[in-house]
Order: structure tokens, then C-alpha cells, then sequence
């Protein structure tokens, strides 16, 4: 019986083997084509948000972070969606009104509840970093600065998102969050990374900028030194990111901001201004500014210089010279005394500059105002000579003719212009000019600063290897797919055509 079938089922298959193979073949192959081009479609990006609170001395704002979480760990593509500057002052001001800062910060977070969906609230996390502002208040006051920073805490737990603390950074991390920052916007991380030749990824590190921001209350100069085999008397950082090492240098100047600056400066010059009246050099001239003398003391920066004065208020007279300003201005930093192989000023150990600069925060907001962010503008006495001008200028026809711009900044252009070339010269930047790059948004949209970098640190965002080659992408998995089936069912169907003919040719010759 068995036998029977079995010669029926071969003389059906001998007869229309290829038919069914055929027809086999073709509707594998439509199905193939069918699940391909049903399942190629994009399937919708699954973002995650990150917010952090650069909590300055002047003033504090809010940033948005959004990614891919599918792209999460390739270099440059976490983007800022939002920048909300908080209204008042810094948060170091509120040590005496606590009670003020949930009305402080709502406006913003208000501003974060609708920009992000709200499924994601939970798993958003939110930072608050302060800086040198609360750094000179610790000083001063450590339980204030603790009671403000519980304020904000309480406040900011109280969001439905993922609060994951509020502190006081420490300079170096300003230094060197804000490098990463840059040098990740830049794309200067992850260069080169399917680089064949080893020997051209040696030197990568060479290739990152340095990092120059200038704050209210402090400053931060960062960068790869060219020899990192000399013994510094302070530890570089060191980084593993995206498989390659950095050895960073970063230094923070606490004082050497540019409002604190400028508060160093006048408790140095109030010495010559026995009666009350200061000529100041670095105001337009016809400018007027009364500063109370309690104020002035009243400050870590400039506790050096005090003393008793019988005034209790200052006034400030313009007369608009920038080669005075500059000369007032350079008592502020002490460059004789060096114990080092170099140094910076005030006998600050510092390597030699090298390699490229990204320059933001009041560096860029001073020249930018003043038009001297232009690549064209290659040279010191390019700055020089538009300073003078701009100095001399009298404070009416400024004031006219920069009619939207807030006051504060305004009168303070010329200091701040003055001060910029004063802090780069002590840093030893005056053959060097044109290395530095005035930056505010890199890629369009995300801010220079030191926020994005603490973010992608905090939440591990940058690793430490190379990331894994990618699997084939969907489309390219599907046409394999496809091509390898093809392939099989080609070399199926010779198959048995050649079986076939080899049987009817045995058969034959039986
Ligand atoms: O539009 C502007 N023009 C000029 N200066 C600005 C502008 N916006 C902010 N600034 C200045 O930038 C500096 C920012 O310092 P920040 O508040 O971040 O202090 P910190 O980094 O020392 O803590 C302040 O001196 C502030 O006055
Ligand atoms: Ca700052």
C-alpha cells in the first residue's frame, strides 16, 4: 500500500516538481516583498528631556535638553529646546528672603511642564548647579548658602519630574563641563573614529578647544596642554571619553569674573579719590554712577583693600580712556612672582596656551556687542584700536544711539571690552588672537556653557569606550532579507532541476 503511494507521490513530483517550486518561490518571494514593505516604516523616535538650572551670580537660567534615546551615546546630538532666564538676581541674593524663591522659579518650571510631555515628567531628571556666586557666599556665610540651597530643593521636589539635587559646583567642574560641553557641540570627541590609521588618532586629543568663560564672579581657562609629561604642581583631569584619554588642565579665577572685577577695581581706585570723586577711565565720559562704600566692602573679592573712608558713597566720573583703563585694570593681576615652569598671573600654575579657543558666556555677550566676534578681526590691535574709539565716545550719544540695550550693560561696555583684552593678555593670549572663537549657540541652538557637559556627565551620556557598531538598519536588514532568499531559492530550484534531469537519465539507462 505504502509502496503504491510512494510511486504515485514520485511520478506527481517528477511530473510537477517545478511547477510547485515555482509557485512556491514566487509567493515566498511576495510575502518577503509584502512584510518588507508593510514593516519599513519609521517607526516613531522615542525622545527623552533633561533639564539643568545654571543657578550664576548674576542671574540663573533654565535649560531643556532633548535626545533621541535611541542615538543616546553618539557625540553631538543632545540639543537645548529651551533657554529660560529666571527674573531677578542670582540665587545667592535670596539668603534673606527665602520665602521668595518658590515665586523665582515657578515661571521657568512652569515653562518645562509644557514643553515636555507630560508621560515623560517622571522620568526627566532636573539639576540645579550654582556657581561662584554661592561659592563666595558659603564663604562668607556657610549656613546661608545651605538654607538656599534646601529652599530650592524642597521647591524644585515638589515637580512631578525627576529632581536629582541641587548644589554648589566646584570651579574645576565649571572648567571642565563647560570643555566638554564645547568640544562635544563641536564634534571634536568622537573624530575620526573609523579612522584606519592609528597613528592619525595619537595626537586626537590635540584637536579639542579650549574652553574660556568668563562669568560674573569668576573665570575658567581649560585646555589640553601640548606636553602633558611635565609634573604639574596641580593634577590635570583626566577623561576617557569615546575611547580616547584627555589630560585637561582647568583653572578657576574666583573674583576674576567680570562684576567682581570691576568691584576690585574700584576699592583700588577709591584709595585715589580722597574726596569722594573718582575720574574712572573705564566709563564713557559724561557717565555718572553713585556706589555706596558699604557695598563695595561688603564682599569677599575686595576685602583686601579696605579701609576708612570718610564718604559713604562714591561717585564715579567718566572720562572714557582705554589706555588708562587698561593700565588701572592690569594692578589686578600679579604676574612677577612664578615658581612653576610657567604660570598664568597671581603665580598660578599654567602651561602654555595651544590649539584653538571657544570663548563664551561674558566674552562673547562683551564682543558681540562690540563687533569683534569676527573671524576678520585676527588681532589684538584690531581690538585695541576699536576700544579706544568706542571708550572715547561721550555716554549721551551712546546711550541714543544703543537705545534698546538694558543700562547696566551698556555703561559697563568699555570696562568689559577693556577687561576681556586685560584677562587674555594675563593669560598670555596677545600673539594668540586669532586662535580665539567668540561662541554663543553652536549648532544653531545649543548654548556654550558648562551645563550641557554636567548634564551628559550626570547622566552618563558620553562613554568611555567607542559605542558598538550599529546592526544593520531596518531597510538594509529587509533587502538582505530578501536578496539572501533569492539567493536560497535560486540555488533550491538548480538543485532540483538537476536531480530531476540526473533521475530521468538514470532511468533511461536502466
Ligand atoms: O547681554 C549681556 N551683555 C553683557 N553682559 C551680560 C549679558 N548677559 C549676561 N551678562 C553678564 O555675564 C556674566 C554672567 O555671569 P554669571 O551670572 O554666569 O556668573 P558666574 O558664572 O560667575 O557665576 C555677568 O557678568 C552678567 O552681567
Ligand atoms: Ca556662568
Amino acid at each position: 500500500m505504502f509502496l503504491v503511494i510512494d510511486s504515485r507521490v514520485k511520478r506527481f513530483l517528477s511530473k510537477n516538481g517545478l511547477v510547485i517550486l515555482g509557485f512556491t518561490f514566487i509567493l515566498s518571494l511576495i510575502a518577503l516583498l509584502a512584510v518588507g514593505l508593510t514593516q519599513n516604516k519609521n517607526t516613531p523616535e522615542n525622545f527623552k528631556f533633561g533639564i539643568v538650572f545654571d543657578a550664576g551670580s548674576s542671574h540663573t537660567t533654565m535649560y531643556i535638553y532633548k535626545w533621541s534615546a535611541e542615538k543616546v551615546n553618539d557625540t553631538g546630538l543632545v540639543y537645548e529646546i529651551e533657554s529660560c532666564k529666571v527674573k531677578g538676581p542670582g540665587i545667592s541674593a535670596f539668603a534673606s528672603n527665602l520665602q521668595d524663591i518658590p515665586m523665582y522659579l515657578s515661571k521657568c518650571m512652569g515653562r518645562a511642564k509644557e514643553l515636555i510631555p507630560k508621560y515623560k515628567h517622571h522620568q526627566t531628571p532636573v539639576y540645579l548647579g550654582a556657581t561662584a556666586g554661592m561659592r563666595l557666599l558659603r564663604m562668607e556665610n556657610e549656613e546661608s548658602a545651605e538654607r538656599i540651597l534646601n529652599s530650592v530643593t524642597s521647591f524644585l521636589s515638589s515637580y512631578p519630574f525627576n529632581f536629582r539635587g541641587a548644589r554648589i559646583i566646584s570651579g574645576s567642574e565649571e572648567g571642565a563641563y563647560g570643555w566638554i560641553t564645547i568640544n562635544y557641540l563641536l564634534g571634536k570627541l568622537q573624530k575620526k573614529q573609523n579612522s584606519k590609521d592609528p597613528s592619525s588618532r595619537r595626537n586626537e586629543s590635540l584637536e579639542t578647544y579650549g574652553a574660556l568663560d568668563l562669568g560674573g564672579a569668576s573665570t575658567q581657562i581649560t585646555f589640553v596642554p601640548k606636553d602633558t609629561n611635565i609634573k604639574p604642581p596641580i593634577k590635570f583631569m583626566q577623561f576617557r571619553l569615546y575611547g580616547n584619554n584627555y589630560s585637561v588642565y582647568t583653572y578657576s579665577f574666583l573674583c576674576y569674573g567680570k562684576d567682581q572685577a570691576l568691584l576690585k577695581k574700584l576699592a583700588m581706585d577709591i584709595m585715589n579719590a580722597p574726596s569722594g570723586i573718582l575720574l574712572d577711565p573705564c566709563f564713557h565720559p559724561g557717565y555718572e554712577r553713585t556706589v555706596d562704600v558699604s557695598y563695595l566692602f561688603n564682599n569677599t573679592c575686595t576685602r583686601e583693600y579696605n579701609g576708612q573712608f570718610p564718604f559713604h558713597e562714591l561717585k564715579i566720573n567718566g572720562t572714557g580712556e582705554f589706555q588708562q583703563c587698561q593700565e588701572d585694570l592690569l594692578d589686578l593681576f600679579h604676574t612677577t612672582n612664578c615658581r612653576y615652569t610657567s604660570c598664568t598671573f597671581n603665580g598660578i600654575f599654567m602651561p602654555p596656551v595651544q590649539g584653538e579657543f571657544g570663548a563664551f558666556s561674558a566674552y562673547y555677550y562683551t564682543m558681540n556687542f562690540l563687533n569683534l566676534t569676527s573671524d576678520k578681526v585676527s588681532s589684538e590691535e584690531m581690538v585695541i584700536d576699536k576700544m579706544k574709539k568706542f571708550c572715547a565716545r561721550p555716554w549721551k550719544e551712546v546711550n541714543t544711539t544703543y537705545a534698546g540695550v538694558k543700562q547696566k550693560y551698556l555703561s559697563e561696555y568699555c570696562f568689559a571690552g577693556t577687561y576681556v583684552l586685560t584677562l587674555l593678555q594675563a593669560y598670555n593670549f596677545t600673539d594668540y588672537w586669532k586662535h580665539i572663537h567668540f561662541m554663543d549657540k553652536i549648532n544653531d541652538n545649543t548654548e556654550a556653557g558648562w551645563t550641557l557637559g554636567y548634564m551628559l556627565n550626570l547622566t552618563n551620556m558620553i562613554p568611555a569606550e567607542l559605542p558598538q557598531p550599529k546592526p544593520f538598519s531596518r531597510p538594509t536588514y529587509i533587502s538582505l532579507m530578501v536578496a539572501f532568499s533569492l539567493v536560497l531559492a535560486v540555488v533550491f530550484i538548480l538543485g532540483s532541476i538537476i536531480f530531476h534531469k540526473s533521475s530521468y537519465f538514470q532511468k533511461k539507462a536502466i
